[in-house]
């Protein structure tokens, strides 16, 4: 019986051309004006830092590091401090009104009825927590934050490392084999899977498909009755 749902963002409930086309190059676009202008604030001095211990150069010089996170946006790296800085980079965009988070209709559809149910949901993706709540704050459905209990990032660990499911079911209070994990990679499918989680795949936007876990195309075909 599946008594919480913890799901993936984008692929699954968010176009990925959402993400790639319109929040990366924003963020590579309005990276390097905002480091340099709040390079001094503790917040993101403390992220500069952590790239820097990333590249293991110390000394590396500010050019030298937004250097390095623009390449990491090119290469859709998942690097702790560059999408903690990707998160206060959109909340500019968000509140500025440039984009709205996108959400397919069916995945909206199918949170509203799962957390009328009393389904509880929480989220893991690579985007920072901050960049989790930004998107669902400013949803095309409007403010989505109230149907989710959680929220949780590459701080917990990876998404392809079965110790991060493992942290997040410890932080919980469902055991593991009742936490349904959403994704459209198999990789974090496998790791959540390892963990003890249950698992669905998402066959959408073109990813990798496999038949390892139980799949659907959008979230019409997901049976309710059959979970619950
Ligand atoms: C939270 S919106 C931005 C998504 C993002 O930055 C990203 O890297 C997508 O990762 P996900 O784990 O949601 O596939
Ligand atoms: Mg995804």
């Amino acid at each position: 019986m599946i008594k919480a749902i913890l799901t993936d963002i984008e692929g699954t409930i968010t176009r990925i051309s959402f993400v790639k086309e319109i929040l990366f190059p924003y963020a590579a676009d309005k990276l390097p004006d905002f480091v340099r202008q709040h390079a001094h604030t503790t917040e993101v001095a403390a992220q500069l830092d952590a790239v820097r211990a990333e590249l293991n150069a110390p000394q590396a010089s500010l050019d030298q590091v937004i250097q390095a996170l623009l390449s990491w946006i090119a290469e859709d790296k998942k690097v702790t401090p560059l999408k903690q800085l990707q998160g206060m980079i959109w909340q500019h965009g968000y509140q500025n009104g440039d984009f709205t988070g996108h959400i397919y209709p069916d995945a909206h559809q199918f949170l509203s009825a799962e957390h009328a149910a009393g389904t509880a949901l929480y989220v893991y993706s690579s985007g920072s927590v901050q960049a989790q709540q930004l998107l669902f704050a400013h949803s095309d459905y409007g403010d989505m934050r109230p149907l989710f209990s959680g929220y949780f990032d590459t701080r917990v660990g990876a998404k392809q490392q079965p110790e991060a499911y493992q942290a997040i079911a410890s932080q919980l209070s469902f055991a593991a084999h009742e936490v349904l994990f959403l994704s459209d990679v198999v990789a974090e499918l496998d790791a959540a899977k390892t963990a003890g989680m249950q698992t669905l795949q998402l066959w959408r936007d073109g990813q990798p498909r496999t038949q390892a876990h139980p799949f659907i195309e959008d979230f019409s075909q997901y049976d309710a009755q059959e979970s619950r």
